[in-house]
């Protein structure tokens, strides 16, 4: 072979490897949504043949018909009045709320029981209504003694009798407490423990046998039930010594109670605690009262704080709130900024000494703050019932976290908002703190889906993110992508696509990396003239272009880089895995955009969908983008 034939052999050659690594990335592609496909058909179907309650994850617990389970929300139970009268006047409470009159009457009718419920939510009521309406008392079995203590004050302060047992209970006390557990004339209701002290004092144990043969174990809760699993996130060794209890005492109905755990760590739980069939009850994450939100930052002209300024002084005026903030610094200068504007906030975080942080604590509690401006040190223990706004200057660095910072809101169930803000370069300074965690980073990419995406309900994402079937009736227009279904159209964007890995690729070619402000400048004709000549720049807002990037960031057709240097982290760009698909001519990627964040003059949409709006005859969504508007605000 001549080499003229042997150069046109290896060119043919080179061009079939690279359509062969397009097919490969193709398929691979094609897995993947054929196995998000099946994962969805298997947990319809689940639905659908399931006999039980939707509140109920299927091979848990005995097969109870739903219409058996219906019966459980009844109040024409033996102990109904007295525990509608106790709810009233002991607890001082209205109504139950969702779940928890059918947990408290399947562990009054002496089934065992795994309730998973959100933080918040009121899993604690479910059995210490239930030890106040029983003879003897419930036996708590709780990880941390600071819980216990916040639990035993509470009891003391509605005047339920309850003590505890833990290492610092002095030889007296427990020396009383343990004569009493089998003293009939006894006033406990609740006898609180940490798993330790069921592990190590033989004493309890025998005591605990005693109360049982005199009938006077009425119930056993173990509270973060979770922790017993290897699996749950907070495993604690002496959890795993708990089936003791369910052997010694088969005939006290168990009540697990948890705000996290999936199916297989609930399975775990199960067999750990020798509970043979368990009903397992699931609340929905579903926060009916809590309207989602995203609003998106300009990093161009940052003026969220002067939005946020504006909603707190009009729209939220007078009412309580939390902003949450990325760093220490961004907690004082936020709130020094929203003092300056005339609205009484205060920072909190965790560097501030003990004594100023309980104070701004009090006093946002007792309403003499209006706004506390927070990191996420602002956490635990915080249960203010009417709290109407939880505003994210800066995103959290996953579900989890937004989930648990924005549910501060509305506890009280009345109507409250979650809004964040959503920057491009916000991404990239979590991302450079969670790069060392395990998983920070696929988490961090949720929420920022999670923002990003307006083709998807906001509570179908924090739902099917939490493992639970969504139901497109269960959002009543409470997010801004349902409510303003109308202001998002979908464009084409693979050209777009294929001059940002073009700015990528070259820059690669030249070993030279670039930061997603880099990439950003770069296509937006702002970098050196050298590279100008070389690539495609676009014309688009900076708001689009960074929505772009975001998006192919998402998609996998860039991915990030991290360099490490003794004092930061840098994060840049590279191609992603799904980048050489864009070499095949028939592939096209499209996006969701929101109408309020394009501009006309500039965009070129090669096809514009619109999204067939659920309601029909608003014209808006039908008509092209014709005009700029003006971001909401
Ligand atoms: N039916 C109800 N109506 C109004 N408020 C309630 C009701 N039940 C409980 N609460 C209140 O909800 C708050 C949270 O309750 P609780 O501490 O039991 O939550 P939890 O589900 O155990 O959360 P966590 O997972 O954080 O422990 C408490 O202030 C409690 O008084
Ligand atoms: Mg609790
Ligand atoms: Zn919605």
């Amino acid at each position: 072979m001549d080499s003229d034939n042997a150069d046109d052999v290896q060119a043919g050659l080179d061009s079939v490897e690279a359509e062969l690594e397009v097919v490969k990335l193709q398929i691979a592609e094609l897995l993947e949504k054929q196995a998000s496909l099946t994962s969805k058909r298997k947990q319809l179907l689940r639905r659908l043949e399931e006999p039980c309650d939707s509140t109920q994850p299927s091979g848990s617990g005995p097969a109870m018909t739903k219409q058996e389970l219906l019966r459980y929300e009844n109040d024409d139970f033996s102990w109904s009045t007295e525990l509608g009268q106790n709810l009233k006047d002991v607890f001082q409470l209205s109504k139950f709320r969702p779940l928890q009159l059918k947990a408290i009457n399947l562990s009054m009718s002496g089934k065992d029981l795994f309730l998973v419920m959100p933080t918040g939510r009121g899993k604690s009521l479910c059995y210490q209504l239930p030890a106040v309406c029983s003879e003897g008392f419930t036996l708590v079995v709780t990880p941390l003694v600071s819980l216990m203590e916040d639990q035993l004050m509470y009891l003391k302060s509605i005047d339920v009798e309850a003590v505890s047992l833990n290492a610092s209970s002095s030889k007296e006390h427990a020396k009383t407490v343990l004569a009493e557990m089998t003293d009939s004339k006894a006033p406990f209701k609740l006898l609180y423990v940490t798993p330790e002290k069921i592990a190590k004092s033989k004493l309890l144990m025998s005591r605990l046998e005693k109360a049982y043969n005199a009938g006077r174990l009425s119930r056993i809760a173990v509270d973060e039930v979770h922790c017993c699993s290897q699996w749950g996130h907070d495993f604690r060794p002496d959890y795993k010594l708990l089936g003791i209890l369910k052997r010694q005492f088969p005939k006290v109905p168990l009540l697990g109670l948890t705000a996290t755990a999936t199916g297989s760590v609930l399975k775990d739980c199960q067999k750990i605690l020798c509970v043979p069939e368990p009903i397992t009850l699931t609340a929905s994450f579903n926060r009916t009262n809590l309207y989602y939100e995203v609003r998106l930052k300009d990093s161009n002209s940052d003026d969220s704080v002067s939005d946020i300024s504006a909603l707190i002084k009009e729209r939220y005026k007078d009412q309580s709130g939390i902003v949450y903030v990325f760093s220490q610094k961004d907690a004082e200068t936020v709130s020094a900024d929203l003092q300056k504007k005339g609205i009484n906030a205060s920072p909190y975080h965790a560097n501030m000494n003990p004594e100023d942080k309980s104070q701004v604590h009090r006093k946002w509690a007792t309403n003499k703050i209006q706004v506390v401006v927070a990191t996420v040190a602002f956490g635990m223990g915080i249960d203010k019932a009417d709290v109407r706004f939880v505003i994210h200057h800066t995103i959290s660095k996953s579900i989890e976290n937004y989930y648990q910072e924005s549910g501060r809101a509305g506890r009280d169930d009345k109507p409250a908002d979650c809004i964040v803000y959503f920057g491009f370069n916000d991404i990239f300074r979590i991302s450079t703190m969670v790069v060392m965690e395990n998983v920070g980073q696929q988490k961090l990419l949720n929420m920022v889906d999670y923002c990003q995406n307006v083709d998807r309900c906001r509570r179908s994402v924090i739902a099917v993110h939490f493992d639970e079937v969504w139901d497109d009736e269960g959002c009543n227009e409470m997010c801004d992508v349902c409510r303003h279904g109308n202001d998002y159209i979908t464009v084409d964007i693979t050209q777009h696509a294929k001059d940002v890995v073009q700015i990528v690729e070259l820059a690669g070619s030249l070993e030279e990396k670039l930061t997603p402000l880099k990439v950003t400048e770069a296509w937006m004709g702002k970098g050196p003239a050298k590279r100008r000549k070389m690539i495609q720049t676009t014309t688009l807002s900076r708001l689009e272009v960074e929505a772009i990037i975001t998006s192919l960031l998402l998609q996998g057709y860039l991915s990030e880089d991290f360099s490490f240097t003794p004092y930061t982290t840098y994060f840049y760009l590279k191609l992603g895995g799904k980048a050489p698909l864009l070499k095949n001519q028939s592939h096209s990627i499209t996006m969701k955009m929101r109408r309020t964040g394009l501009d006309a003059n500039t965009v070129k949409v090669s096809q514009v969908k619109t999204k067939e709006g659920k309601r029909s005859g608003d014209n808006a969504a039908n008509s092209p983008v014709t005009k700029k508007v003006k971001r909401d605000l």
